[in-house]
C-alpha cells in the first residue's frame, strides 16, 4: 500500500506489544500449507456507522479498532488478525465509503478503493435496522466494478431488528448485486459472528499463516494509543467537531527509574480555536475527563501504569490542507 496511513513520525518510539513484523504488503502468499490451511485478507466495506469496526473486533476477539456512535469514526486501515486452527484471516478495516466533501474524504475514499482490489474477499455490511438507501446502492455499484474479488454481503445489527425485518433486509440486499453469500449477524450479541468468519475464510487461498500466532494487529502501538485518545475525545461532542479531531502521539517511553510506568506525550488537534475551547472545557475539566478515560483504556492495552500528557492545538482547516494531512499521517 503506498503511503500507509498511520505511519509514525520520524524518531517516534514504539514499544513492541501488539506490533508484528514488517509485512505491510497486502498480497497473500499462496505457499504450500499442510491440511488445507487457508490464509489471506478480507476487508469490510459499508456506509459509515454500519458496524464494521465492531464486527472486526468481535471476530478478532479484542478491541483493535475504536468504535463510536458517530459516523466516520474509522480513518485508518487497521488490520485485525483472526487465528483459527484451519485458517488465518487478516481483516482490513476501511473507513466508511461516501461521496467525498473534503480532501481528507477523497484520501479516505482512494484508500478504500485501493484496498478493494488487494484483498481476497470483501464483506459488504448493511445494517438490518435501516432501509437500504442511496449510500448502500452507491457502494454496491462500486463493488460491481471490482469483478475479481468475491463479495459476502453481511446484514449487521440483527439484534436491533425484528426477524421479519431481517428477512426483508436479506431480500433487499440480494437485489443490490451478485454476492457469494448473504449472511445476517450481530456483533453485539455474537449471533453468527463465527459463520461470517467461515464464509470469508472460504474465499482465502490455501497457505501458511501470514502472521505469528497470538498477534492480533500490526498497527504500531502509537497508532492504537492515538485512536484510543481520539475515541475518548469523541465522547459527547457534536456537529462537525468529531471530524475535526486528530490525535498524534509525539513521544512514548518507559519512565527511567520507575518500573511499570510509561510516559506518553500526545497532541489533540482541532481546526479552530472555538473547538479548542470545547475540547478543553471549563478550567480544563473536559480535557481532564478525556485524559482519564483514555488513560484507563491505554493502561488496559499496555498492561502498565501510564502517565498521559495531553495537549490541545489548533491546526487550521487541517482536513483540507495537504501539508497538515501528511503531518497527521494521511498520505496521497
Ligand atoms: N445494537 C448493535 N449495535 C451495534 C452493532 N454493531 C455495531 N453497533 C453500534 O453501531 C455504532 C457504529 O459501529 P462501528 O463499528 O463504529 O461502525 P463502522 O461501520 O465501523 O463506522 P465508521 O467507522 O463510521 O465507518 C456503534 O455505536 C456500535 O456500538 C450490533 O451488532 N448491534
Amino acid at each position: 500500500m503506498p503511503g500507509r496511513p498511520g505511519a509514525l513520525p520520524p524518531g517516534a518510539t514504539c514499544l513492541p506489544l501488539l506490533r508484528v513484523g514488517d509485512n505491510w504488503g497486502m498480497t497473500s502468499v499462496g505457499n504450500e500449507a499442510p491440511g488445507g490451511h487457508r490464509a489471506g485478507f478480507a476487508c469490510f466495506i459499508g456506509r459509515p456507522n454500519v458496524g464494521k469496526s465492531t464486527l472486526m473486533n468481535a471476530l478478532v476477539g479484542t478491541k483493535v479498532a475504536i468504535t463510536s456512535s458517530r459516523p466516520q469514526t474509522t480513518r485508518r486501515a487497521i488490520r485485525g488478525i483472526v487465528h483459527r486452527p484451519d485458517a488465518q484471516l487478516v481483516i482490513v478495516d476501511t473507513p466508511g465509503l461516501h461521496k467525498p466533501r473534503t480532501l481528507l474524504g477523497e484520501r479516505l475514499d482512494s484508500l478504500v478503493r485501493s484496498t478493494l482490489t488487494e484483498v481476497d474477499v470483501i464483506g459488504f455490511c448493511v445494517p438490518a435496522d435501516q432501509p437500504v438507501g442511496p449510500g448502500d446502492k452507491y457502494i454496491a455499484r462500486e463493488l460491481a466494478g471490482v469483478k475479481k474479488t468475491p463479495v459476502v454481503a453481511i446484514v449487521t445489527k440483527t439484534d436491533l431488528a425484528a426477524p421479519e425485518q431481517v428477512a426483508e433486509q436479506l431480500l433487499a440486499v440480494g437485489r443490490l448485486g451478485e454476492f457469494a453469500d448473504i449472511v445476517p449477524c450481530s456483533a453485539a450479541d455474537g449471533f453468527q459472528v463465527g459463520l461470517v468468519g467461515d464464509l470469508l475464510i472460504r474465499h482465502l487461498p490455501e497457505g501458511m499463516p501470514l502472521y505469528p500466532e497470538g498477534d492480533l494487529t500490526d498497527e504500531p502501538e502509537q497508532v492504537l494509543i492515538s485512536e484510543l485518545i481520539r475515541e475518548a475525545a469523541l465522547e459527547g461532542v457534536r456537529d462537525e467537531l468529531p471530524h475535526s479531531i486528530a490525535v498524534v502521539v509525539d513521544e512514548m517511553a518507559p519512565r527511567e527509574g520507575r518500573d511499570g510506568l510509561v510516559d506518553i506525550y500526545a497532541h489533540l488537534y482541532v481546526e479552530r480555536s472555538s473547538q479548542k475551547g470545547i475540547i478543553i472545557g471549563h478550567k480544563g475539566s473536559r480535557l481532564r475527563e478525556v485524559g482519564a478515560a483514555a488513560r484507563r483504556q491505554i493502561e488496559a492495552l499496555l498492561g502498565t501504569k501510564v502517565y498521559l500528557d495531553l495537549r490541545v492545538s489548533v491546526l487550521k482547516d487541517w482536513q483540507r490542507d495537504p501539508k497538515q494531512l501528511r503531518r497527521l499521517g494521511f498520505y496521497d
